[in-house]
């Protein structure tokens, strides 16, 4: 028999018990689980990524949820498995929730929770410090430097793109990508072409209200528009940022064809999935346009990249951190945690999944509702009249 995963646990004679598999940042979580009378068992194997049968284990004869992670592959077996021990409630810790087949979950009732909104604005930051860093050369400018390579100021040293009056590309403009457009649009008085499935109304207000207000105090208004297909953005945009969901509609969007569609000292931003870009042409068009650049935050074989990536100059790679500052991790936590939570105490799913902030406040008790529930339509679970 497999030896048993090392385990912290708290609150060990409370009535529910809830498996989170890996320590997640802050306490909040825990004290909000503990004080609801939930045994709390968190794995702290030293395991990045958790196998299957690690899961089946953690779950155990009884589980009444589980708190779980995007590199985790929740199926069939899983699900089952839960259902086996009597739960009903499994959270990513995470706003995508590609790891997870719903149709097991609806298949077993056991309701299926993600974090929106409180990663929104930090996911954003991450895509928009990688396109300034790509358009700036910034990585190859601090490797350059730590070499010794520096012998003084030169007009051609590290020249890159400027982005005020640029073109501004992005593709999926729900919560992220609006909230990198406006940054874009803001900070760097880029104009914005967007390809989304559905009108992002917001955003278009806030660029048209930004540029009456440029041009009422004497500057370039900026502009918008919503493209009506994608290769529309990938041939006008300068700097092109992926945030749409991964589904089968989205899997390698970005192929060979696409990426040649592309203006050749264009930058590539991609914080949603690693899958949403054909990796291997990405490799070919890279080393075939020295002067395209690109900001990754995902791949498409986590953690492993594709051969030739790492040696190319004009890539940025970072590990998936698009979502980590503290007080986000901290508030996805809490938000996975109070899914599962929500759920074990029957209370009804939250109304609007875009207003998780009375959640997120630690000075005062958050509302009785699961945050955020993807399958709470399949599963006919109740909705929050707060
Ligand atoms: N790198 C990271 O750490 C990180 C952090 C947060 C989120 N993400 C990823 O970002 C994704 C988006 O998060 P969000 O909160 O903005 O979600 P969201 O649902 O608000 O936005 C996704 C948008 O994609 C659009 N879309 C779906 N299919 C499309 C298609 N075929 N073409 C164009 N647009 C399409 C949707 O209409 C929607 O507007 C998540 O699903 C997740 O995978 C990654
Ligand atoms: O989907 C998500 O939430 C990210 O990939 C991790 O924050």
């Amino acid at each position: 028999m497999a030896k048993p995963l090392q385990i912290e646990v708290y609150n060990p004679n409370g009535k529910y018990r809830v498996v989170s598999t890996k320590s997640m940042p802050g306490t909040r979580w825990i004290n909000l689980l503990v004080e609801q009378d939930c045994r709390l068992e968190i794995c702290t194997q030293k395991k990045t990524i958790l196998s299957v049968e690690d899961i089946i284990s953690l779950i155990g004869n009884k589980c009444d949820g589980v708190i779980g992670q995007l590199t985790e592959d929740w199926g069939e077996t899983l699900f089952s498995a839960l259902s086996r021990a009597g739960g009903k409630a499994f959270s990513n810790m995470a706003v995508g929730y590609n790891n997870v087949d719903v149709n097991a979950a609806n298949k077993y009732g056991v309701a299926v929770g993600n974090t929106p909104g409180v990663l929104t604005e930090t996911t954003a930051e991450l895509a928009a410090s990688l396109s300034l860093s790509a358009a700036r050369r910034i990585v190859e400018a601090d490797n350059f430097m730590r070499a010794g390579l520096y012998d003084g100021w030169l007009p051609h040293l590290f020249v890159g793109n400027l982005l005020k009056g640029q073109t501004v590309g992005v593709i999926g403009a729900g919560r992220i990508g609006s909230a990198y457009a406006r940054m874009m649009v803001e900070g760097f008085k880029m104009n914005l072409i967007y390809y989304d499935l559905y009108q992002a109304t917001r955003l278009e207000k806030f660029v048209t209200a930004y540029g009456q207000f440029l041009k009422a105090n004497g500057e370039q208004p900026v502009t918008w528009k919503r493209a009506s297909s994608m290769e529309e953005v990938l041939r006008e945009a300068d700097v092109i940022s992926l945030h749409p969901i991964l589904d089968k509609t989205t899997y390698h969007l970005i192929n060979k064809e696409r990426l040649a569609m592309m203006k050749k000292e264009a930058i590539l931003v991609n914080c949603s999935r690693g899958p949403v870009i054909h990796e291997v042409a990405l490799v070919e068009h890279l080393k075939a346009n020295p002067m395209f650049r690109v900001g990754l935050d995902v791949f498409e074989d986590e953690p492993y990249m594709k051969p030739g990536l790492a040696d190319m100059k004009n890539a940025i790679v970072v590990p998936h951190i698009a979502s980590a500052s503290k007080w986000t991790r901290e508030g996805m936590a809490t938000l996975a945690a109070l899914n599962v939570l929500g759920k074990i105490k029957g209370y009804p799913v939250w109304s609007d999944t875009n207003r998780v902030e009375p959640f997120l406040d630690e000075k005062s008790r958050p509302p009785a509702a699961c945050p955020s529930i993807v399958n709470s339509k399949s599963l006919g679970l109740p909705v929050s009249k707060l």
